[in-house]
């Protein structure tokens, strides 16, 4: 597909064994000041899950469902894999695209929003990647955040009406939505998205946010009431972060009478250890003990919609279409403006 001759998923990397964890660990935390108690807390997570992060089986599972979606569709690009934190890392994926003689490649991170970890960060591990690799190293064009892409919408949608079927029928028309995305420092918020647009006082992260619930929501029918809701706070407890957290509202919630809640992990895109821990270990047991009846959705992971998002956003950048969104903020970050998302 002109002018690309590749096709490379981004992801974040997962242990896959128990040695993995706390080399694993140390990757992701480098040079990020998180408090040594926190780091062994979540080595722990990992332990319960035998030392195995779901999130590598996941990407290799993706790349299956686009493998077989493009080669239906006759787009005959190749697919490669690369990581930021964990084997395969991106600096080996690209040396070998390199030996391949892939001259031009068109990426996709398993992110959808702006912020510096989901957008900025995967920019800087491209640039880092391909200064490794030298001269030979192939150009690389990272897709826009898609978070109001109507494929990954459409795939929460359908997940968020499957948990709320699996409630008994009397909870099922008052349950709250609970949309749950990833906590991330106030001033990283801030920084957010393209800074010659405008945003709210939180930043395009949250705006961002705010648009997809609402979009959710709407398309779920039923009018339930929803809040937006944050999970996997780290860093030290100086630091402000995005709240409030999923467990003290779903303490909230429960104090005011509601019954039964449907958790919608809408910042994420694969049901990966933050969400197989944060929301089904320890919210379904804040849920437990509060009496709450607890559904959780899926997030997009194989969903056929978000699978046919991918080649969309892969045309549209070949053919440097408008982009496809349904909100207001599709355009955030789009022409990755040299300074979205930075960190000051
Ligand atoms: C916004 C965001 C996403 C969502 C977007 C996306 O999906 O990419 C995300 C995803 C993920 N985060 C993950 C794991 C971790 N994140 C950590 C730490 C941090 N995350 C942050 C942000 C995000 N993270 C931040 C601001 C920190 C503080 C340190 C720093 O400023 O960088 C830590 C360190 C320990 C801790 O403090 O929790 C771990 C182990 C995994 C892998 C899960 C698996 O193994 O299955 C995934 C997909
Ligand atoms: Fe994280």
């Amino acid at each position: 597909m002109r002018p690309y001759d590749a096709f490379l998923l981004i992801s974040f990397g997962g242990p896959e064994k128990t040695d993995d964890v706390i080399p694993f660990l140390e990757n992701v935390t480098r040079g990020r000041g998180i408090p040594r108690e926190r780091l062994a807390e979540v080595g722990e997570h990992y332990f319960l899950f035998g030392g195995v992060s779901p999130i590598n089986q996941q990407c290799r599972d993706l790349i299956d469902a686009i493998r077989a979606d493009f080669d239906a569709a006759g787009v005959d690009l190749p697919i490669y894999w690369g990581n930021r934190n964990w084997d395969p890392y991106l600096t080996e994926t690209v040396a070998q695209m390199a030996k391949d003689g892939v001259r031009r490649v068109v990426a996709l991170a398993t992110s959808a929003y702006s912020n510096y970890s989901s957008h900025r960060q995967y920019l800087e591990d491209i640039d880092r990647a391909r200064e490794a690799v030298g001269p030979d190293a192939p150009q690389i064009d990272l897709i826009r955040p898609y978070f109001d892409h109507p494929g990954f919408i459409d795939s929460f949608v359908d997940h968020t009406r499957a948990a709320l079927d699996r409630l008994p029928a009397d909870l099922r028309g008052e349950a709250r939505l609970l949309y749950s995305a990833h906590s991330i420092p106030i001033a990283m918020a801030q920084a957010s998205g393209d800074p010659r647009r405008e945003h709210g006082p939180e930043g395009a992260y949250v705006d961002q946010l705010a648009e997809v619930a609402r979009l959710i929501t709407e398309r779920v029918g039923g009018e339930h009431a929803y809040d937006l809701v944050y999970q996997s706070r780290s860093g030290p407890p100086s630091q402000p972060w995005l709240e409030p957290d999923i467990n003290d509202r779903m303490e909230e919630l429960a104090a005011e009478g509601v019954k039964a809640v449907v958790v919608v992990p809408y910042g994420f895109v694969s049901d990966h250890m933050e969400v197989k821990y944060d929301l089904d270990v320890e919210a379904v047991a804040t849920a437990e003990r509060l009496g709450l009846r607890m559904e959780r959705a899926l997030s997009p992971g194989t969903h056929p919609a978000f699978v046919a998002m991918v080649r969309d956003l892969v045309e549209e950048r070949a053919e440097g279409r408008e982009p496809a969104g349904l909100s207001r903020l599709t355009r955030e970050c789009h022409d990755c403006p040299p300074d979205c998302c930075k960190l000051r």
